[in-house]
């Protein structure tokens, strides 16, 4: 049975147009009803391969203060932070979510980076998605699950900045040149927080030069 049929009353409207110079980040609050959202939180916490990879700083071994699992197209290969991550064949929930993502940002997609923050402890550090396999304009579909947490937009010469929390069931659209002028981290925080989960659908080529 497909899914979706099970929520009738999914909520899809215009997104907000974040006003970032250079950028085209477009965000849709409610992309998902709360109860598909709390559904694809709880089960995607329990179903997919979570893992907490290493990587080199400084000549040492750091664990990344996440977990990752890395899904898609068997030839959709990634190299992020020097890691190289193989995928595991899509998920029932992912290939549900991944078919609603292109719906509504009229891409494709092969693959799909899964974090966990496990809590306020659990971050990312500022960076772009521009590896060279996501070609030239990626457009990245961000979607957010459980715990509310700050995604915040640094502008890489100018350095304004820009914080946008993340809500439960919202997908943010990062395209055109958006990588290129802006950098984007998710902060630690004392706070005691619940876990989070987020989902970034990509188009990678298996040949950059290609
Ligand atoms: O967790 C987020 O909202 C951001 C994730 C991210 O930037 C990435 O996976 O590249
Ligand atoms: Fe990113």
């Amino acid at each position: 049975m497909q899914q979706s049929s099970l929520f009738p009353s999914a909520v899809s409207t215009e997104p907000e147009i974040l006003p970032l110079p250079g950028g085209d980040f477009r965000y849709f609050r409610h992309f998902l009803s709360s109860q598909e959202a709390d559904y694809y939180s709880a089960r995607l916490l329990t179903s997919l391969a979570w893992r907490q990879d290493h990587i080199k700083m400084y000549g040492k071994q750091v664990k990344i203060p996440r977990l990752q699992a890395w899904y898609g197209d068997a030839d959709a290969l990634y190299q992020y932070s020097g890691l190289n991550l193989q995928p595991y064949p899509w998920s029932e929930e992912l290939a549900e979510l991944r078919v609603r993502c292109e719906t509504v940002s009229k891409t494709r997609f092969n693959s799909v980076l899964a974090n966990c923050y496990r809590d306020g402890q659990d971050s990312m550090a500022w960076h772009s998605d521009d590896e060279p396999e996501l070609g030239r304009y990626p457009l990245i579909a961000s979607l957010s699950l459980g715990q509310v947490r700050n995604f915040d937009l640094k502008h890489r010469v100018s350095g304004e900045r820009h914080r946008l929390p993340l809500e439960h069931g919202s997908l943010l659209i990062m395209a055109g040149r958006s990588q290129e002028f802006w950098l984007h981290s998710l902060a630690k925080t004392k706070k005691s927080l619940a876990q989070r989960i987020n989902l970034t659908f990509r188009l990678v080529s298996p040949n950059p030069q290609g």
